[in-house]
C-alpha cells in the first residue's frame, strides 16, 4: 500500500465523508448556499492562500530533490496567482475589494489553520510538511471533481468548481501525491504524519464549517 493511500484511510477518508455531505458543499451544486457564506468563503480563502503559499515556500526549501524544491516553489507562486485572479473576479462578482478583505481580517478556523500549517512547516520534518500540506491539494481535487459531476444552477459557483475540478489541477495533485509516495522516514515520522495529515483535513472541513454558519471571533 502507497504511504498517500493509508494517510487517506486513516485520516481522509472519514472527513472526506462528512465534506461532501456538508450543507456548504451541497448548498453549492443545489442552488442553496447563500451569498452571503459565498462572500465569507471567498474573503477567508484570500487569507488562507496568503498563507499557504508561504508554507509552501517553506516545504520547497527543504525538499529532498531539484524537482521536488521546482514543484514546491512553482506551487506557492500559484497560490498566490489563484487569489490573484479567481479571487480578484470572485470578489468582484460578490462586490467586495482587497480592503474588505484586509478589514475582515483573518477569522477563527482559518488562523488556526494557518498558525497549524505555518507551524508544521517551519519546524516539522520535511516529510511532515508534506503531509500536513497535502490535504489542501488532495480533498479540493475531490470535491471539485465530484462538484462538477453534480454541476450548479449559479455561475459564480460554477466558476469555482470548474478551476478544482479541472484535469490541469488533477495533475498538479498527482504530483504531489507522487512526491508523497516517494518519502523517506522513520517510524516516529511517519506516525507524526498521519497526525498532521488528519489534523489538516479536519481544519478543511472546519473551514467549510466556519463559511457556512459565519464564524466569529467570540470577543473583541
Ligand atoms: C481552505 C483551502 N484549502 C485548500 C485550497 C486549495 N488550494 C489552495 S493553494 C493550493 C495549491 C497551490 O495552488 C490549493 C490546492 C483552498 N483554496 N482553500
Amino acid at each position: 500500500m502507497t504511504f498517500s493511500s493509508e494517510l487517506w484511510d486513516r485520516g481522509g477518508a472519514p472527513v472526506y465523508a462528512e465534506i461532501v455531505r456538508h450543507p456548504f458543499i451541497t448548498g453549492l451544486t443545489d442552488g442553496t448556499l447563500d451569498h452571503d457564506a459565498f462572500r465569507y468563503f471567498i474573503v477567508q480563502d484570500s487569507h488562507y492562500l496568503r498563507s499557504y503559499s508561504r508554507a509552501l515556500t517553506l516545504v520547497a526549501g527543504r525538499a529532498a530533490d531539484e524537482d521536488a524544491v521546482r514543484m514546491f516553489a512553482l506551487h506557492a507562486a500559484n497560490a498566490i496567482e489563484v487569489e490573484r485572479e479567481l479571487h480578484a473576479s470572485l470578489l468582484g462578482s460578490l462586490g467586495l475589494t482587497v480592503a474588505d478583505v484586509d478589514a475582515a481580517g483573518s477569522g477563527p478556523a482559518t488562523t488556526a489553520y494557518m498558525s497549524y500549517l505555518t507551524a508544521v512547516c517551519a519546524t516539522g520534518t520535511y516529510a511532515e510538511a508534506v503531509a500536513a500540506v497535502l490535504p489542501c491539494y488532495w480533498i479540493y481535487r475531490d470535491v471539485g471533481r465530484e462538484l462538477l459531476k453534480r454541476s450548479s444552477p449559479d455561475p459564480l459557483y460554477r466558476q469555482w468548481i470548474e478551476t478544482y475540478g479541472s484535469d490541469e489541477f488533477d495533475a498538479v495533485v498527482e504530483s504531489v501525491l507522487a512526491v508523497t509516495d516517494q518519502l523517506d522516514m522513520s517510524a516516529s515520522e511517519r506516525e507524526r504524519c498521519h497526525q498532521h495529515f488528519g489534523t489538516t483535513c479536519r481544519y478543511e472541513w472546519m473551514f467549510w464549517d466556519a463559511a457556512y454558519t459565519k464564524l466569529d471571533w467570540p470577543v473583541g
